[in-house]
């Protein structure tokens, strides 16, 4: 079956021609052409971003594959790690645990996944596995410091799905043994590592709009999305709105503003109706450094939501995923900083000039940087782990004082709103 959905046959040729050229194996094409007023780019198809990409035809035969291990049949495992690594010539992803052996089996039989372990010993059989080189962990938050610890300690490099940990005591722990065992942890936030948020910074920090003035970043879900059993609504398990998506949106500010926030001028929480100690949404003003010496500071405001109601009940609101920066002589405004690859916009508008559309789901040629129109951004974020594992320069790094500083914020958003900071495991290696 070949189908698409393109609205004309010029927009139809443009996708043939896209496949041809990344050599894209992807049969179904469900992406919506989008009439670009000015492009670097064209508009990829998320089914093959997704779901099917276009496998290595060799594997460079001076190092073996990395060897993946999945800690819990996690649902972001597909799209972060399993998916990705389809197109990683140097990433198998080899084993995964989880609790329940049943469901071990039956996720390794689903994703053609080698080895299995499961049950009371499940995680740490698989921390134990010699063949294994890298643990992803994307167990709930409160769990990730424990099993990163234990991961760590077996001589594991480690992807760490967001936000690190607990605390920020948890996370400085973690990056301590991971420098003390010479290993590689990187915290997931993957938004990071695509094109269109480095774009966004490049123009920013090009003083094109003068100096920043005000940052504002979301990231807000409809109503329905999240269910109230979910590891997101549950405190002991390290829930809540700010941790699971306002972190997103903190990251974002702080990396467009090159610099941690100064204060926390306010900060609100709508707090879980089953338990007060969850918060269901957030938003936080923030302060950071002037960007010269004598300047104003800097203002930011960030904004979550688990369940932004739907108009009249039952009509969707246009998502509330964007970032946008206001400078002395100008804004810019990134829409969809999380998934680009699906859909974004970034609009720049130069005071007194005209409004221009920029996409950028690759780096620019001239730049010598790694990536593909259809790569996700857990595809670039995949590719600068394995090259930081191996010691080649990665397109970007995300360092892990930047991950210490986001939790630090993080608990002190939630101290400024009342709701303070989830529980610190009690977690200690033996
Ligand atoms: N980078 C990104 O875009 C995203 C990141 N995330 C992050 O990934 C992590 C997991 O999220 P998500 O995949 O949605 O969550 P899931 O609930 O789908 O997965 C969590 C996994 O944790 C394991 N687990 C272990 N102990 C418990 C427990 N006590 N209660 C519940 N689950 C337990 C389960 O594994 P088992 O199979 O062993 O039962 C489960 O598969 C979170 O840290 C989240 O913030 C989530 C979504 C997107
Ligand atoms: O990391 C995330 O990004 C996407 C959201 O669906 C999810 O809640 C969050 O964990």
């Amino acid at each position: 079956m070949h189908m698409l959905s393109g609205e004309d046959g010029m927009n139809s040729k443009l996708h043939s021609a896209r496949a041809q050229k990344t050599h894209c194996t992807c049969r179904i094409h469900i992406a919506r052409p989008i009439k670009l007023r000015e492009t670097h780019a064209l508009t990829p198809s998320p089914t093959c971003a997704f779901f099917n990409p276009p496998t290595p035809s060799s594997v460079p035969s001076d190092s073996a594959p990395l060897k993946f291990g999945i800690l819990g049949a996690a649902r972001i495992a597909p799209p972060a790690l399993i998916t990705p690594a389809k197109s990683h010539p140097e990433v198998e992803v080899y084993a995964v645990a989880a609790r329940d052996i049943n469901r071990a089996k039956e996720f390794a039989e689903k994703y053609e996944i080698k080895k299995w372990y499961g049950g009371q010993s499940g995680y740490q059989d698989l921390l134990d596995d010699r063949e294994i080189d890298v643990i992803y962990n994307p167990l709930p938050n409160g769990l990730h410091y424990e099993w990163t610890m234990k991961a760590l300690a077996a001589g594991k490099h480690v992807l760490l799905e967001k936000p690190s940990a607990d605390t920020a005591e948890e996370t400085r722990r973690m990056v301590e043994l991971a420098n003390q065992k010479v290993l590689v942890l990187l915290e997931a936030f993957h938004y990071r590592f695509h094109p269109a948020i480095q774009r966004v910074k490049q123009i920013i920090d090009s003083g094109e709009l003068g100096a920043i003035k005000e940052i504002n970043a979301a990231l807000c879900f409809p109503k329905g999305f999240i269910t109230d059993d979910d590891i997101r609504m549950k405190y002991d398990l390290g829930g809540g709105a700010l941790m699971d998506c306002g972190c997103y949106p903190l990251s974002c500010v702080r990396y467009l503003a090159n610099s941690n926030p100064s204060a926390v001028v306010s900060a609100s929480a709508v707090r879980f109706q089953k338990d007060a100690r969850i918060d269901t949404g957030a938003s936080a003003d923030l302060l950071f450094p002037p960007p010269n010496p004598g300047g104003e500071p800097v203002k930011a405001t960030i904004k979550c939501d688990f369940s932004v109601p739907n108009l009249l009940g039952f009509i969707p609101r246009w998502p509330d995923v964007a970032v946008r920066a206001v400078c002395e002589q100008g804004s810019v405004e990134l829409f969809n900083f999380p998934m680009p690859v699906i859909y974004h916009t970034i609009t720049v508008s130069p005071a007194g000039r005209k409004t221009r559309t920029e996409k950028a789901y690759k780096f620019p040629p001239s730049s010598g940087l790694k990536g593909e129109e259809w790569w996700t951004t857990y595809r670039y974020q995949l590719e600068a782990f394995v090259d930081q594992i191996r010691g080649r320069a990665p397109n970007s790094w995300m360092s892990s004082e930047d991950s210490i500083a986001n939790m630090e914020w993080i608990e002190k958003i939630y101290e400024a709103n009342g709701l303070g900071s989830r529980p610190q495991s009690s977690f200690q290696l033996p």
